[in-house]
């Protein structure tokens, strides 16, 4: 296409940006200094103090205001004639259906979760709308493109999953600090302040029996009457000093391993100096989110706390948790921007570490690792959003040679920081674009209905809506417009094990899930298996025929860890090896035989999967070299300025300057992959 024409399509294009927050507001600006002008933005949150650091487009009078509706009014204010429409809204809402994205050229994502990415991939695939998937880790970044019918799509291929423990490892033998925070976040603060009814490995006995399957009281419920000064004490007691003494009981386990020391409040605190100082008075600013630590005098996140320190945030959290939020309770997880649960998680982390000799660490790093924070780098979501455009236009030019997903990585590997590679044929095995029926094993004379819902509809196949047939008998649905009647009848099926339903599922019978809204149906081949093995399988059932669950059982399989099922949101590692087997693969065409494709494996964490390969050797280096680094420090340098101090100046001069230094870099970077 001529320079003309290329602008006339970026000019008409109508985009769809689902999620304005760190890649976000970069693209929105981005895609306003190149030439969109009518620009759709989906974001369901609102501005938080914690945003401001990156996402330049809000400033501290914007907190608490919709992230999508404040994008707008902060970008019109450089590019007034352009068209663009805010929805503060969750993109899941029946509202975006299929006929919603039709009206769109493309889609573009930013977002920070695999559940919202999955569900627009459908959307995209069912209204055959282009989609362009971002996400950025740190320095890690990548942006990769699916258009229906010409390359895979979102879900060809498995995504990393989440880093667990062995549910003993976390209950009773921690070895890094890492497990005494999961244990502090996914049990202790689950069990204290979560859903009590949820099941809990938290492995606690009463003090009033030895026996637990003799105890029927739970040592966590709080009597009404009981002062919170004294129920802190209480609990402290129960879980770092008597259930210590009682794993010290079984020598068998300390053979091997150095011994646990038991913590009571008395031994860290003279009983007067936590009753006397009243710290509980004078510690919540107005102002300010409730804390704990300002009462203490405990100022710097950075600071590791003592033993005494730690012991006197805890019982002070618990105490504000009582006083201050008792609403809450019950119904909390974690979440890492609630300043009162990490000061919680992070002392009693501390403690249980103090107590097995596992170094103590800061707020600041305890943060960091129960939100699975990886501290986000503004360039590279101004890298990976200038990316994003250049693939927007070469969509909107037709030039599907030269699709190319790109990875920005930490350090040169062969000598190159964005590294770009051939979009990948669609996976055959994909349930999501293709038809392939699953294999679920499942014990159906003991699972409910319920079960193989959450666990294997909407945890594993990501449905949102989901409708359930047996033949011809619809045994459940979900949605708002259900009539009563039919609605207490699903109601009483989801409480029946499989066996047992008015239409029986047992070995052999075929289920039909579909989610109308996402367009997808999948059919189920039911396997009736009597044993799980409750630490390597915890849903207690198996789902299989696609390639995302062959990684799964791999990577079991090979670090030969078992899961906590709890541990949803525990820092993990990405396997990273999802692209070396399979023969319609591109890029295997691309490798030199006698070099094949090495794949490195890199922690991330967060839901943004990054994959390193190495390009084959044939590739021209010098002049890519080169180009890549000019194009990184260019996209660094503009990208401060940008918005550091100069977005608001923004001219027409900037918009020009910008397309054109795309222009510039952008035929050289997708040069040596045609080689
Ligand atoms: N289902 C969804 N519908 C609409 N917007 C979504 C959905 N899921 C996530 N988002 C949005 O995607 C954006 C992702 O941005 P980002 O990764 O920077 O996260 P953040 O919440 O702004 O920052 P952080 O998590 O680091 O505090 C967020 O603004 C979030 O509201
Ligand atoms: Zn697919």
């Amino acid at each position: 296409m001529e320079p003309d024409s290329d602008m006339a399509a970026v000019k008409g294009a109508k985009v769809l940006m689902v999620g304005a927050g760190g890649i976000g507001c970069e693209l929105l600006k981005t895609l306003a200094l190149s030439g969109f002008e009518d620009i759709h933005i989906i974001d369901m949150d609102t501005i938080e103090v914690s945003n401001l650091n990156r996402q330049f487009l809000f400033r501290q009078c914007h907190v608490g205001q919709s992230k999508a509706k404040v994008a707008r009014d902060a970008v019109l204010k450089f590019k007034p004639h352009i068209n663009i429409t805010p929805y503060h809204a969750n993109v899941k809402n029946p509202e975006f259906n299929i006929e919603f994205f039709k009206q769109f050229s493309m889609v573009l994502n930013g977002l920070d979760n695999l559940d919202a990415r999955r569900h627009v991939n459908r959307l995209c695939l069912a209204a055959e709308v282009p989609l362009i998937e971002s996400g950025t880790t740190g320095l890690l970044g990548q942006v990769t493109v699916h258009v229906k019918g010409k390359t895979e799509c979102y879900e060809c291929q498995g995504k990393p999953t989440p880093k667990t423990y062995p549910v003993c490892t976390i209950t009773n033998t921690p070895s890094k600090f890492v497990h005494c925070v999961v244990w502090a976040k996914d049990l202790l603060f689950a069990k204290l302040f979560g859903d009590r009814s949820q099941d809990n490995d938290l492995n606690v006995r009463s003090s009033d029996s030895v026996d637990a399957s003799k105890n029927t009281e739970d040592v966590f419920e709080r009597n009404p009457d009981e002062d919170p000064e004294n129920y802190g004490p209480r609990i402290y007691d129960h879980v770092f000093g008597y259930n210590i003494e009682l794993a010290l009981s079984n020598e068998e386990t300390w053979k091997h391993r150095k011994k646990p020391r038991p913590i009571y409040v008395n031994d860290v605190l003279p009983e007067k100096s936590f009753q006397k100082n009243g710290y509980l008075e004078n510690s919540i600013d107005v102002n300010m989110a409730i804390s704990a630590m300002p009462a203490l005098g405990l100022k710097s996140p950075q600071d590791i706390w003592s033993l005494a320190e730690n012991t006197k945030v805890f019982l002070e959290a618990l105490s504000l948790f009582i006083k201050k939020r008792v609403k809450d309770i019950g119904n909390l997880t974690f979440d890492k921007d609630d300043q009162l649960a990490v000061e919680f998680v992070t002392a009693a982390a501390n403690i249980r570490a103090s107590s097995f000799g596992i170094p103590m660490h800061s707020l600041f790093e305890t943060k960091g690792i129960a939100g699975n924070i990886v501290h986000a780098v503004a360039t590279t979501n101004a890298i990976i959003a200038g990316l994003i455009v250049i693939e927007a236009i070469k969509v909107l030019q037709g030039d599907f040679n030269n699709y190319r997903m790109t990875y920005c990585l930490e350090c040169p590997t062969k000598k190159m920081l964005l590294m770009p590679i051939e979009p990948f044929e669609a996976n055959e095995s994909c349930y999501v674009c293709s038809e392939t029926p699953l294999i679920l094993e499942i014990n159906t004379r003991t699972s409910k209905l319920r079960d193989f819902v959450e666990k294997i509809v909407r945890n594993k196949l990501g449905m949102n809506l989901p409708l359930i047939m047996h033949g011809a008998n619809l045994i459940f649905e979900d949605g708002d417009d259900i009539e009563e009647d039919v609605a207490s009848n699903y109601a009483r099926n989801l409480d029946k094990v499989l066996a047992e339903l008015p239409s029986p599922v047992t070995s052999g019978t075929v289920l039909t899930v579909e989610d109308l809204q996402q367009e997808l149906t999948c059919n189920i081949n039911i396997k009736h298996r009597e044993d799980f093995d409750e630490e390597k399988e915890p849903d207690g059932m198996v789902l299989s025929g696609w390639i995302h669950t062959e990684r799964a059982n791999n990577n079991q399989s090979s670090n030969g860890e078992s899961t906590s099922s709890k541990n949803t949101n525990g820092p993990y590692v990405a396997s990273g090896r999802p692209l070396v087997s399979g023969t319609k693969r591109k890029l295997s065409e691309m490798a030199d035989r006698e070099n094949p494709q090495e794949v490195e494996d890199i922690d991330v964490v967060d839901e943004a999967e990054v994959f390193i390969l190495e390009v084959p050797p044939q590739v021209p280096k010098a002049k890519k070299v080169k180009c890549f680094v000019t194009l990184r420090k260019g996209f660094t340098y503009l990208m401060s300025a940008l918005q550091v101090k100069c977005w608001s100046h923004c001219t027409n001069f900037f918009s020009i300057f910008f397309f054109f230094f795309f222009l510039m870099f952008c035929l050289p970077v997708r040069s040596p992959c045609n080689d």
